[in-house]
C-alpha cells in the first residue's frame, strides 16, 4: 500500500547544562500525552528552517535564526496513516524563555533520562544520537 510522506521538522533545544527540552502533547489528540521535540509540519513553499523558526515562536515563544540551527539526524517512521520524515536540528542559542503555548507541559531533561518519558515511536532512535552528541 502506498503511503504519503509527511514532512515534519523538529528541534532539540540544548541548554548550558546539556539538558534538552521536551514538550508534552495535549491529551486526547493523536499521540496525546507523549513527549516530543518542539516542531511541526513544513508548509508548502516553506523551507525546513523557516518552518522550525515559526514553530518555535508559535509553540514556545522563543526566537532563533537559521545560523543557530545545526542538523542532527532525522526520523523516518511509518505510522498507520502516513510516513513521517522528520529532519531534526539542534539549537543552543535562542531568545526568550520557552513556555508551553500549545503543549501541556515542558521539561528540561538529560539525554539519558529521555527513556523515562514516553515518546512517539519515530523518536526512539533519536535518543542514542543525542546521548552520543551531549
Ligand atoms: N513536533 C513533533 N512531531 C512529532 C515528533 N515525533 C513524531 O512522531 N511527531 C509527529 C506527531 C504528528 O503526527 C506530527 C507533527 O504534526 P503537528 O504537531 O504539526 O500536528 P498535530 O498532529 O499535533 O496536529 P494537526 O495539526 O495534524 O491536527 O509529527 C516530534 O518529536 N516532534
Amino acid at each position: 500500500m502506498s503511503q504519503s510522506i509527511l514532512l515534519v521538522v523538529a528541534c532539540v533545544l540544548v541548554d548550558a547544562d546539556r539538558r534538552v527540552l521536551i514538550a508534552q502533547r495535549p491529551p486526547g489528540g493523536s499521540m496525546g500525552g507523549l513527549w516530543e521535540f518542539p516542531g511541526g509540519k513544513v508548509e508548502p513553499g516553506e523551507t525546513p528552517e523557516a518552518a522550525l523558526i515559526r514553530e518555535l515562536e508559535e509553540e514556545l515563544g522563543v526566537s532563533t535564526k537559521t545560523a543557530c540551527l545545526a542538523p542532527l539526524s532525522f526520523a523516518s517512521h511509518s505510522y498507520e496513516k502516513f510516513h513521517l520524515l522528520m529532519p531534526v536540528y539542534v539549537c543552543r542559542k535562542w531568545q526568550g524563555t520557552p513556555e508551553p503555548r500549545e503543549h501541556t507541559a515542558l521539561k528540561w531533561v538529560r539525554p539519558q533520562a529521555l527513556r523515562d518519558y514516553p515518546m512517539p515511536p519515530a523518536d526512539e532512535p533519536l535518543i542514542a544520537a543525542l546521548c552520543d552528541l551531549l
